[in-house]
């Protein structure tokens, strides 16, 4: 195991260096525009790792307001974040490569990620401005000229909504019931509707400014609203993250008609809605041409250098590596969420089902929790010993408990729900709730939310308990690769990704509970799985030959020795099946809370359909 460096990107420097002064060949670079940092890189055409750099909002761009990212107002469950913060990130993370030594000179292409969901609301005069951009200025001050506070320059709305934002219940409602029921619903876009989906947002966008939404002439998502700024003019939206909107309908290839005409009010209105929405190209793959001559002047990007698609974080994440069917990847960014990739189309309200990336027949399977780094930040803060943010404490106490805070058979298993934002899965307010639950009787007892050492370990087998529970139906049998013993439902292999992905202890817990035939792995190639599979999506895009597709041109060119990492043991016989036991504890524990709550049970369960109403 890896000890953690103070500062990673300085490690990283020093890992990489020998490849970063020599070499000619053609670069790739990779952006990942996420909730708390903007991170960029460049792989060679051998996947290689040469560059990479970072702006994170809170240490860099502070004067933007932020926390963790994102400004809030709580009154109304408002999460967003000003696009003119971005914007600066991009000259300063561009800035850093070439201080790192990058010669943008030898980048062939480029891609990148934003997070899920986070609409742009571009205003009448933005794509004249993006195209007349003067290299000598910076972004920000020629696309948002007066700051954040009204809409000015190239913004009809100076925030965009964050994918943590919780204002949208009434919206939801809507969506839910417009197509018959959040079932119907997730058979035509993948997802029953979301807080944070771009369709019941911009509804809500356009009732409450009503003015802005007049004066918007293009609506990106974040991975388009990037892709436009490096293109120098309007991208189109990519075919994988359109599909986090609840806009546009999987089986018909194109938005939906009825959908549309709900968010924004008419039939006339659905077809404006429509425009500024725009074109959705049915490959991920196909370039949207060169890269505008801000980069060209400013950096000395080639002029050819192209602009490949950019897509959702998450989509972006699972190019990381080549993911089989039965393997699953868990990113434990500000948010945790669960991937697969999948040949098999089976919406249902309790997940989302997306289009793949890069290959048109495959899904991707996708659980998203809000309370993901931030929750265990907050537990991590509260343990006895924790000083400068260090996780030692935190995973000294979560590895000395024993699962579940089972201490014999006839014990009770400790279990809980750690929620301090709203959360998604279940959807449910912020809250805190502790019980005991008897394995022998099946007995649920509420007990105290104080803070309680155990729950160092408790939070971590929460959040994975619940990724079991809603994850089971898409595995298989496994066979032991040693014994050929057939062994129950569970990955092949788990690969950890994203910010936790570097915590020992996390990695052991994961393997605990979730098994996995062939063990826990991370991506051993640096920090960033998302930016990454950007840049292998460029690679892609720019090097394969005829019909080659993502998966076999990857596939050919990857380092298994070198890129991944075993970092746990993943199926422990005994271990599993008391975690087993401990997943039908915590469903009913979800059942309990969600009642207590008093909310129509379907509703705040996200239409989750518990497989053993116990
Ligand atoms: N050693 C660690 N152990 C556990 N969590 C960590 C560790 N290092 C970083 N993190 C978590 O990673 C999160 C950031 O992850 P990252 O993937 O960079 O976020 P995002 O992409 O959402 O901006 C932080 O919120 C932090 O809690
Ligand atoms: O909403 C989702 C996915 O549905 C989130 O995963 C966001 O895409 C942001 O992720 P991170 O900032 O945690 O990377």
């Amino acid at each position: 195991m890896d000890t953690i460096p103070m500062n990673p990107w300085a490690f990283l420097k020093a890992k990489v260096g020998a490849s970063m002064s020599t070499g000619s060949g053609p670069l790739y670079m990779g952006f990942d525009l996420s909730t708390q940092q903007l991170k960029g890189l460049c792989v060679d055409s051998d996947l290689k790792l040469v560059y990479e750099a970072k702006v994170d909002f809170d240490a860099d761009l502070q004067k933007y307001g932020i926390e963790k990212g994102v400004l809030t107002n709580p009154t109304e469950g408002e999460v967003f974040a000003p696009p003119a913060m971005w914007l600066e990130a991009v000259d300063l993370v561009l800035d850093r490569l070439r201080e790192e030594g990058l010669d943008f000179s030898r980048v062939k292409g480029l891609s990148g990620a934003g997070m899920q969901h986070g609409t742009v609301f571009w205003s009448r005069e933005a794509e004249a401005l993006l195209k007349a951009l003067d290299s000598k200025k910076s972004l920000v001050e020629q696309l948002a000229p007066k700051g954040t506070y009204v809409p000015n320059g190239a913004f009809a709305h100076p925030m965009s909504p964050n994918w943590q934002d919780a204002s949208t219940q009434k919206q939801c409602d809507l969506f839910d019931e417009h197509l018959g029921s959040p079932q119907t619903l997730a058979n035509a876009t993948g997802s029953k509707a979301h807080h944070r989906f771009s369709g019941p947002q911009i509804l809500r966008y356009k009732t409450k400014y009503p003015e802005h939404y007049e004066k918007t002439s293009r609506i990106s998502l974040v991975s388009a609203f990037l892709a436009s700024v490096f293109l120098g003019k309007f991208a189109p939206m990519d075919i994988s993250d359109v599909t986090g909107m609840n806009l546009w309908d999987v089986g018909k290839g194109a938005f939906s008609d009825d959908l549309l005409e709900l968010a924004a009010g008419s039939k006339e209105a659905a077809r404006a809605l429509k425009q500024k929405l725009g074109h959705v190209p049915e490959s991920g793959g196909d370039s949207f041409g060169n890269i505008s001559s801000y980069f060209t002047s400013r950096y000395n990007f080639p002029k050819d250098c192209q602009i490949i698609p950019f897509t959702g974080d998450n989509p972006s994440t699972i190019l990381a590596l080549p993911l089989r069917p039965s393997d699953a990847m868990v990113s434990l960014g500000t948010s945790t969420t669960f991937l697969m990739s999948t040949p098999v189309w089976k919406p249902d309200p309790a997940y989302h089902f997306m289009n793949h990336p890069t290959t048109a027949g495959l899904y991707m399977f996708m659980l998203c929790y809000k309370n993901g780094g931030l929750a265990r930040e907050q537990i991590r803060d509260q343990v006895p010993g924790t000083t400068n943010k260090s996780w030692d404490s935190f995973n000294s106490v979560a590895l000395a408990t024993p699962p579940v805070s089972l201490e014999s058979d006839s014990d009770n298993m400790r279990l809980g729900l750690y929620f301090p934002r709203p959360e998604i899965v279940p959807n449910l307010h912020a809250g805190q709730w502790r019980f005991n639950y008897s394995p022998t009787t099946g007995k649920l007892t509420e007990t105290s939310s104080d803070f309680l050492s155990d729950d160092a370990r408790n939070i971590v087998e929460s959040q994975f308990l619940s990724l079991r529970l809603r994850s089971t139906n898409l595995l298989k049998a496994e066979q032991d690769l040693t014994t050929g013993k057939t062994l129950p439902p569970q990955p092949r292999r788990v690969y950890l990704v994203g910010g936790g992905s570097a915590n020992p202890a996390i990695a052991q817990i994961a393997g605990e509970v979730l098994g996995s035939v062939e063990g826990v792995y991370k991506l051993d190639i640096g920090g960033n799985a998302c930016a990454l599979g950007s840049a292998y999506k460029s690679v892609w895009a720019c090097e394969r030959k005829a019909g080659q597709t993502f998966e076999d041109l990857i596939g050919s060119r990857w380092d298994e020795s070198q890129f991944v990492k075993k970092v746990a043991e993943g199926y422990r016989e005994g271990v599993f099946e008391k975690y087993g036991v401990a997943v039908e504890g915590f469903e009913k524990m979800e059942r309990v809370v969600l009642g207590e709550e008093g909310e129509e049970y379907g509703k705040m369960t996200g239409g989750v359909v518990f497989r053993s109403a116990k």
